[in-house]
Order: C-alpha cells, then sequence, then structure tokens
C-alpha cells in the first residue's frame, strides 16, 4: 500500500534555521517538513535566497537553527550519502568521459550504473556518452548530471533551476523523471521560474521577503 505524503514520517525537518551571507542575512525557515514522496517547489523572485536554501539543505552552507535529515545534520557523511543536489552549474570530472564519469560516480554512490545510463539515453545522450565535458553544452551538462543524481535515486533530490537549460523534449523526460521519482519515495525540492511542474501533482513552498512560508498547495 502507498503511504501518501502528508501521513510519512519527515525525511527532513528545518526549525528556525537563520542564513547569512558574507555577514549578511538572507532568510529564515520558521518550519520546513519534507517527506518522502513528495514533490516541492521552492518559488520566489530573483535574490530572494532559494539557491542559499537548497545549498544549506545539501550540506553546502553553515546555518544557525536546527536542520535535520532522518537524524544527521546536512554536511554530515550520513545525509551527504542520502542527498542529491544538482546545481545550475554541476561540476564534472574533466579527465573522464561522460560515461566513465556516470560509471563512476554510480560506484562512488555504492549504486547500479544503469539506471543512471538508461536516463541518460531518454535525455539524447547516448552520442555524447564518449565525449570529454569540456566538449558539452551548458544544457547537454545539466542532462548528465540530472541523469546522474535522479538515477542514483537518493532519498532527498535538490535541484536548483533543472529545467532552465533544457529544450521542450528534455523538460518532458525531466518531469516524467521527477514523477517517478516521487511515486518511488523519493522526495523532491526543485526551483523554478516557470510553470514547468503543471501537471504533476506537488507542494508550493514561497521564499518572500527573507522567510520561507509553510504555504501548501497541491497543484
Ligand atoms: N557568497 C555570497 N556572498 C554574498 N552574498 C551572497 C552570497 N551568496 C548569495 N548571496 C546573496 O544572497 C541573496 C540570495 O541569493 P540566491 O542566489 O540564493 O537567490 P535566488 O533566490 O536563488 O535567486 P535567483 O532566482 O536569481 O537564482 C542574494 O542577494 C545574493 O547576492
Amino acid at each position: 500500500m502507498t503511504v501518501p505524503p502528508q501521513a510519512a514520517r519527515p525525511l527532513l525537518t528545518a526549525q528556525d534555521v537563520h542564513l547569512t551571507a558574507a555577514g549578511r542575512f538572507i532568510l529564515t525557515v520558521p518550519h520546513l517538513s519534507l517527506r518522502p514522496g513528495e514533490l516541492t517547489h521552492l518559488r520566489g523572485e530573483n535574490g530572494a535566497g532559494k539557491t542559499t536554501l537548497l545549498r544549506a539543505l545539501a550540506g553546502d552552507l553553515p546555518y544557525q537553527g536546527t536542520l535535520d535529515l532522518h537524524g544527521h545534520p546536512p554536511g554530515s557523511r550520513p545525509a551527504r550519502a542520502q542527498t542529491a543536489f544538482v546545481s545550475t552549474e554541476p561540476t564534472l570530472l574533466d579527465d573522464l568521459t561522460v560515461e566513465e564519469n556516470l560509471q563512476f560516480m554510480a560506484a562512488a554512490w555504492i549504486r547500479s550504473p544503469e539506471p543512471v545510463l538508461d536516463l541518460a539515453r531518454a535525455f539524447g545522450l547516448s552520442p555524447w556518452l564518449d565525449a570529454w565535458p569540456s566538449d558539452l553544452s551548458r544544457g547537454t551538462r545539466q542532462k548528465v548530471a540530472l541523469s546522474l543524481f535522479l538515477g542514483l535515486t537518493l532519498p532527498l533530490t535538490l535541484l536548483d533551476e533543472p529545467f532552465s537549460t533544457l529544450d521542450a523534449g528534455s523538460r518532458d523526460v525531466l518531469r516524467q523523471a521527477l514523477g517517478e521519482r516521487v511515486q518511488s519515495g523519493g522526495s523532491v525540492l526543485l526551483t523554478t521560474h516557470g510553470t514547468d511542474l503543471d501537471g504533476l501533482p506537488h507542494r508550493v513552498l514561497d521564499l518572500h521577503q527573507g522567510e520561507l512560508r509553510g504555504a501548501e498547495s497541491v497543484a
């Protein structure tokens, strides 16, 4: 039986979290729960702090307050093992081909490379599997990173503007992959300025004037 997201134990909780950058207040999160099987759209105008929040949840930024990912703070080894983060400028290993990158990273995460390669093929990356990362366009590089971090099927997936560099066909592939990820119990939090999630059940969180509003709605 599938457990509805609202009934599932939270995967990640935040309580009274404050984030600063270069000594300047950026945002506060009074409370946040992300549950398994939940797709969440983090909205906010340019500069609202969406990337800053994703980076803190991924363990890449210091924070004040309480963040808990299944009993572990972001940045700790057990939390990192459960978290996939695709930034707007994903890092690939320059001395490995695209396929070697995917194989290597899947092995590093102790995951089968097959789902990762399947997603790469669905994104139309077959002709690029033997290419070097330096030869990829921005959108192609983004698809490599998305194939990897969605194909690893980690419990928490954080995606910063994943649709922004993708063509129409690739956006459809991503939408399908997101649906499958949450159907199989993953929790996905992503940013977009567009309407890319229309038609997919999801929850909306608004970052406005330095505060994350817990407003929830299902589209
Ligand atoms: N390392 C940093 N040093 C100083 N200020 C920073 C740093 N990182 C982020 N900021 C500031 O934090 C604020 C939030 O930036 P952030 O990139 O998180 O916004 P965003 O909501 O993702 O914006 P966008 O939609 O334009 O991508 C901005 O005012 C930015 O200038």
